[in-house]
């Protein structure tokens, strides 16, 4: 069980983050939620328990030009376009021939239905709960319009565009041509609100610069799943999601799912009308000074989120608890196992924190600390918290949601049972 607790959601394991290079801490999103669990993706006769390239039929792609080779070797990266993708929505892909036509063996590209009603920005057929304003100092964001619960779906994007990070060790003219032309292929209305998109500074020369700018200012890091060995990571955009802004303590959090190629936006706790809705652009777990500067190296803007601009005092208050909480994780054994005194310290130091994108790996950890001292009760009652947060967070056939699903209903029978009390009884015998 050395996988377990933080180490699982925190590790360098796949993850997704907004066009940063450190991994935020996801790992159930994407494939791996819906990976062993067959029925994980409603009515799914494809099973994606493992990344089986040669299982890859060919697909009648709408496009699939141009195309460029890496130097003299086999690699080359073509634009394979749908414009059917979604109900007509379209998508475009710049990657190899094998992995596009893999991701075609998803559900999104097999049972389309799948997405019916995922994306409202175009052609709203459901009551928003936020609207698209223009926020001071921040350029365009999204605001809530309606009180929203904490879990509840605030909106959700099929994938645009998905781009191989191999592309971009193409040359410049070349990987240039890629994105122009990938973004050029999508219906019209689509294409449009790609462009329509923020480009930073909205300075450029040429179309395809433009297009380069847009992808860069608005993609999300989606990691590759453990069992997608050796692909790169996937630089991918969604052209609503992709005008909320950032927040050191977001109110809202996303999630990849690698069957529908669809992010999912959830409430992180309950929000108010009119307050904006944030999402994290970076792993939110490090102090002040490390998050300004990387926020301003990525995206050339100086954080003022509250947890930026709070007092010298409360601002040292919050980087010491961020020191303490690495401290403890650090501070497991080898196993990954701590004691559930600790366990509860770390939930406490998140709730201070208003980390509530952090609770599922410490109410996991909590779970099983108490079941291993052999407290049924406490284990079972953060279980039951940890399964409450994580469904929206993690997706619900996560390994953190199963998990803890098994735990609830019987700790007894939980690997997890009892088994720092024997480990003493050994240790002692
Ligand atoms: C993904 S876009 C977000 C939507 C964008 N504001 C728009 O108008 O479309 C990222 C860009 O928004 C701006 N931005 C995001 N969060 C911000 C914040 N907390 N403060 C100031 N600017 C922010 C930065 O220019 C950043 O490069």
């Amino acid at each position: 069980h050395s996988n377990l607790g933080h180490q699982a959601l925190c590790g360098p394991g796949p993850s997704l983050i907004l066009s940063s290079s450190s991994p935020v801490c996801h790992v159930s999103q994407g494939y791996q939620s819906n990976v062993t669990d067959k029925d994980s993706i409603s009515g799914s006769s494809q099973s994606q328990s493992e990344t089986d390239w040669t299982g890859a039929r060919e697909h009648t792609w709408t496009h699939t030009s141009p195309c460029f080779r890496m130097g003299l070797s086999e690699q080359e990266y073509c634009v394979f376009a749908d414009v059917n993708f979604a109900g007509g929505r379209g998508i475009s892909l710049v990657m190899e021939s094998r992995r596009a036509n893999f991701l075609a063996t998803t559900p999104a590209f097999v049972e389309p239905e799948i997405n019916d009603g995922v994306n409202q920005d175009l052609v709203r057929t459901v009551r928003a709960k936020y609207e698209v304003k223009e926020i001071p100092g921040k350029g365009m964001g999204i605001v809530a319009t309606e009180h929203i619960r904490r879990g509840d779906l605030i909106l959700a994007n099929t994938a645009s565009l998905m781009i191989d990070y191999g592309a971009y060790s193409l040359g410049t003219d070349e990987y240039l041509e890629l994105e122009a032309r990938a973004v050029d292929y999508l219906p019209s209305a689509h294409r449009a609100a790609l462009l329509n998109l923020s480009s930073h500074d909205g300075t450029f020369a040429t179309h395809a610069e433009h297009v380069d700018k847009v992808i860069r200012t608005n993609a999300f890091d989606i990691y590759p799943d453990d069992d997608e060995e050796g692909s790169e990571i996937l630089f991918v955009v969604f052209p609503e999601i992709a005008r909320m802004n950032h927040d050191c303590r977001p109110n809202a959090e996303y999630r990849f799912d690698r069957g529908t190629l669809a992010q999912y936006i959830t409430a992180l706790r309950d929000i108010f009308p009119g307050e904006e809705l944030t999402l994290t652009y970076i792993d939110p777990e490090k102090p002040r000074a490390a998050r300004m500067g990387k926020l301003e190296d990525n995206w050339g803007f100086k954080c003022t989120c509250s947890h930026c601009t709070m007092d010298r005092a409360r601002a040292d208050e919050s980087d010491a608890r961020i020191a303490q909480i690495k401290k403890l994780w650090d501070s497991r054994d080898e196993a990954g196992r701590g004691s559930p005194e600790m366990a509860e310290l770390i939930i406490s130091l998140y709730e201070q924190e208003r980390l509530w994108g952090k609770m599922p790996g410490a109410l996991v950890f909590a779970a099983l600390e108490f079941n291993a001292a052999g407290d049924p009760w406490t284990a079972v009652k953060y279980a039951r918290r940890a399964i409450e947060v994580s469904i929206p967070i993690l997706g619900e056939n996560s390994k953190e949601v199963r998990q803890m699903k098994k735990l609830a209903e019987d700790p007894q029978s939980h690997w997890s049972w009892n088994i720092s009390v024997r480990d003493k009884e050994e240790a002692t015998a």
